[in-house]
């Protein structure tokens, strides 16, 4: 697997606070990974170091095959960002902001800005203050594709957007992500768009990721008991019955089943919540 990027033991500390703690994560190339953790888990703040805005206090970061401390701006330019609210100059257009974005970017293509514009249905004359906030997430998609970056960074990009306009954003990202071959990083906390969008899932909870895979490898690894054939008492199955999450998190640890048990595939919600409990419950 050709990774585009690799985190490595990255710690990170606001203060007392340990936001990132030993994260290991690996994109591969031309992939969209989602990066899929509750609210406070690390998720913005991983995307940030990969922005060369929080330098890691310890860890190591590969990208583009390069052995960086922290991300230099020559490596920024290859990176594309599309961040949870869109900040834009209100009093400029969709075309003004293609030709603003565009001097930051080597690499900018105006000739593909005006398509993906097109393309997107962005009005080229409306004012950023006049656009909703749908089509403002769609200007932001479209002026990070149009610097062609091979890496892009997407933060909880659908926050906001009702489920019509979100499911249009996620399919778009789709097409133009095979388009151009980019590698994307997709961060969220709805399991549903990360397994609409992306190939490979990495979880993070607490700061350190807990899962890192194909959506379908999760699948088969974490599984819900359905019935069993007989008690069974033992380390980790704990009250199988009524209490299917810590069942599902005990079949995680690679716990052998019990005879006779069946088993059934989870639901990638059905598994984050699986995990989400298992450490609420380790930490009691
Ligand atoms: N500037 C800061 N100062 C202090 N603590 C911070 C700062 N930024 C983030 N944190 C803390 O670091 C941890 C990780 O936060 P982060 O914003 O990366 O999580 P997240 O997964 O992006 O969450 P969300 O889904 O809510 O955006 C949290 O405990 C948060 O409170």
């Amino acid at each position: 697997m050709n990774c585009l990027l690799r985190l490595e033991r990255i710690t990170h500390r606001f203060g007392k606070v340990l936001a990132l703690n030993d994260l290991d994560l690996a994109v591969p190339e031309g992939e969209i990974y989602g990066f899929l953790g509750r609210n406070g888990a690390g998720k913005t703040t991983t995307l940030r170091l990969l922005m060369g805005l929080n330098p890691p206090d310890a860890g190591r970061i590969e990208l583009f095959g390069e052995q960086v401390k922290s991300v230099p701006v020559r490596l920024k330019q290859k990176i594309g960002f599309v961040p949870q609210e869109p900040h834009f100059y209100p009093w400029m257009t969709a075309r003004q902001l293609g030709r603003f974005v565009g001097e930051f970017y080597p690499t900018w293509d105006a000739q593909e800005f005006e398509r993906l514009l097109r393309r997107l249905d962005i009005p080229t004359d409306r004012k950023a203050s006049a656009m909703s906030g749908g089509t403002r997430t769609k200007l932001s998609l479209a002026l990070a594709f149009a610097s062609r970056p091979p890496l892009l960074l997407l933060d909880e990009p659908t926050t906001g957007l009702d489920p019509v306009a979100r499911r249009e954003f996620n399919d778009q990202l789709i097409e133009l992500q095979r388009e151009q071959g980019t590698t994307v990083m997709f961060s969220s906390h709805l399991v549903g768009e990360v397994e609409q969008v992306a190939q490979r899932v990495g979880i993070i909870q607490a700061g350190s990721t807990r899962f890192e895979g194909t959506v379908r490898s999760l699948r088969a690894q974490v599984r819900r008991i359905a019935g069993l054939a007989q008690p069974f008492e033992q380390p980790g199955w704990e009250r199988v019955r009524g209490d299917v999450y810590r069942a599902a998190a005990a079949a995680w640890e690679g716990a052998d089943l019990p005879p006779g048990a069946e088993v059934e595939e989870l639901g990638l919600e059905d598994i984050f919540l699986a995990f989400a409990r298992t450490d609420e419950l380790r930490a009691a």
